[in-house]
């Protein structure tokens, strides 16, 4: 589903003396399919956006739209159940709304919710168990008996059982030690990919948004402060720096490189092998010549 935001504003609090506006005419397009990047510092309105995107709150100016789906200050969608089954959202931190007595029970609890007949439901976990890398004999445990990245995973099979076209993912890896990051983001990539979800990170990482997003929107203050492909966002190191941001550890090693050898490599999201066989290439040349 395409996702717009036309000009959205919100204000917390609305006529009240602790009115606060979190952001602040915000335009962008979410192509169905895409895998978009929200990035910017606490408090740039990341959390705000994400509450529009399953209608937990309205702009207070503006509209957002959801495929069909249309929300405005004076207007909310008649079936907001269905955009909810839609969009699902990964909050921070999911394990920690576990509660069900199984592993089952608990990724069960969110399609039943939506009215899903049990064999469909029985269906699903089957198909989703090891698409987040759980194992069958983990369904009839406690979820309370898992580690924490195990909880973590029930907790977004709960969500993929809903069959969502959206799947927005606040800082998911948060937490996590670095290989289980990597597992976790892999895992929400090969998703993307294979069930063609749209995909949204939330997140601090630009090493994530990087490596996963073909789109990022850097937030500042509410507002966006700049959008376009990662080798674009990635390399404005100037104008990264002055929103508190660095640029990814690619980037700096390219620019010392760069500043150590007078060579160039432009930044294309290239692996470390890739980068490898570049200046392998560089050094063969500079000795032919
Ligand atoms: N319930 C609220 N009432 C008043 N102001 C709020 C409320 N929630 C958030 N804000 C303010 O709105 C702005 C945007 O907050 P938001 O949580 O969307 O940012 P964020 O980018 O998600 O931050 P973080 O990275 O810390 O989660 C901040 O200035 C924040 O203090």
């Amino acid at each position: 589903m395409d996702i717009t935001f036309n000009n959205v504003s919100y204000i917390y609090q609305r006529n009240s003396p602790f009115a606060h506006k979190a952001i602040d005419d915000l335009s962008f397009h979410i192509p169905s399919g895409s895998f978009v990047a929200i990035i910017g510092h606490t408090g740039s309105g990341k959390s705000t956006i994400i509450q529009h995107l399953n209608g937990l709150v309205r702009p207070s100016e503006g509209e957002v739209t959801i495929g069909d789906f249309k929300l405005t200050k004076d207007e909310k969608p008649t079936n907001m159940k269905e955009l909810r089954s839609r969009v699902g959202v990964v909050f921070q931190y999911p394990e920690h709304q576990l509660f069900e007595e199984t592993v089952e029970k608990d990724i069960a609890f969110g399609p039943e919710n939506f009215g899903v007949k049990s064999t469909e439901v029985n269906q699903r976990i089957k198909e989703i168990t090891p698409a987040v890398g759980l194992t069958d004999e983990l369904l009839q445990r406690s979820p309370f008996d898992l580690s924490g990245g195990q909880m973590r995973r029930v907790a977004i099979a709960g969500v993929l059982a809903i069959r969502p076209d959206v799947l927005v993912l606040d800082e998911p890896s948060a937490g996590l030690d670095p290989r289980g990051q990597k597992e976790m983001m892999d895992m929400f990539y090969d998703l993307h990919n294979e069930q063609a979800l749209t995909t949204v990170l939330v997140t601090h990482s630009m090493e994530d948004a990087v490596k996963y997003a073909d789109h990022v929107i850097l937030l500042n203050n509410g507002t966006k402060y700049m959008e376009g492909t990662p080798e674009e966002v990635f390399t404005q190191k100037e104008a990264l720096h002055n929103v508190q941001l660095d640029v990814p550890e690619m980037v700096q090693f390219l620019n010392l490189f760069e500043k150590k050898f007078g060579k160039s490599i432009p930044f294309k999201r290239q692996s470390i092998n890739e980068i490898a066989t570049s200046i392998r290439q560089l050094i063969e040349e500079g000795h032919s010549s």
